[in-house]
């Protein structure tokens, strides 16, 4: 097997393989998410529908699941794909959009979470919302800083035994034991909408990729975003431009290109 220890290896091996990744994500998010998926080189398939979403898991080598606009339909198709997914070991992908909204929300994420997601990526007011804590978020942005998240992440992880993200100005991931920062972006990224969710389809991408280290691939779809985010901010005029600076910037992002910038440190 080739050397897929870095963000740019997984990156590169990525596109010599497209990986074909089920993204079950919200009507915002969709034509983004499917965009970023095809300049960064994985191949998306937007399919939720309850009659077909379970057998599309067994054709695709990810599965990612996002409650942003949920209806009882969806959420049967969300179901029927993640039981899928996990039955037949593939990596399935949590972004549990607003849980703490309603009860409709939490009732659902608790149903996903007991079909145990591989990996779990929230915002801070999410993640701390998901271990039980105090969250100030009220609906899809966050309104906590990732530091505070971070031993509620732990928390997440150890109890559902998956890997967990929490994006923001600096990231933060961890399986429970392990624990790294992702540091870079812009401050442009949270003023584009359904970044958060396209990163959550990328990290089913490099969960794909990568199936014998899911926590690298999480940290290397973030490393991937964090970098792409710096050179699309360059020149940007607003989020405007940025979102399609962001497109072209992920496309030319090559893998020793990431190597050299991804600021990864332990945590
Ligand atoms: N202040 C910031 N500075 C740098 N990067 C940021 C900042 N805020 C968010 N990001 C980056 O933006 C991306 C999306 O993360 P974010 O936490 O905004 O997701 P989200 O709240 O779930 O978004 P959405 O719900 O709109 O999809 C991540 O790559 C994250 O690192
Ligand atoms: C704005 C919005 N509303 C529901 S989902 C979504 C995309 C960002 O999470
Ligand atoms: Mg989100």
């Amino acid at each position: 097997m080739q050397n897929r220890t870095t963000p740019g290896a997984m990156l590169k091996a990525m596109r010599e393989k497209p990986p074909l990744v089920q993204c079950i994500t919200n009507y915002v998010a969709m034509n983004i998410a499917a965009n970023v998926l095809l300049a960064a080189g994985a191949s998306p398939a937007m399919v939720h529908a309850a009659e077909e979403a379970g057998e599309f898991a067994g054709i695709a080598s990810a599965l990612t699941v996002n409650i942003g606009t949920l209806s009882t339909q969806w959420l049967d198709g969300m179901q029927a794909a993640a039981k899928a997914a996990a039955s037949a070991g593939k990596p399935w992908v949590l972004d549990p959009v607003a849980h703490y909204a309603t009860a409709f929300r939490r009732n659902a994420v608790a149903d996903l979470l007991a079909l145990k997601p591989t990996i779990i990526r929230g915002n801070a007011s999410e993640i701390i919302a998901l271990a039980g804590g105090e969250s100030r978020g009220q609906g899809v942005d966050s309104r906590d800083p990732v530091d505070e998240a971070e031993e509620s992440a732990r928390r997440l992880a150890e109890r559902q035994q998956a890997i967990v993200a929490v994006t923001g100005a600096v990231d933060f991931v961890t399986d429970g034991q392990r624990a790294v920062r992702v540091h870079g972006g812009s401050v442009l990224m949270p003023r584009v909408t359904a970044l958060g969710c396209s990163l959550t389809c990328l990290v089913g991408a490099f969960a794909a990729t990568v199936p014998e280290d899911m926590f690298g691939a999480t940290v290397a779809a973030l490393a991937t975003f964090a970098v792409a985010g710096e050179d699309a901010a360059l020149g940007a005029a607003g989020p405007g431009s940025f979102s399609w600076r962001f497109l072209d910037a992920l496309s030319a992002l090559d893998a020793e290109t990431l190597d050299a910038r991804a600021r990864i440190s332990a945590a």
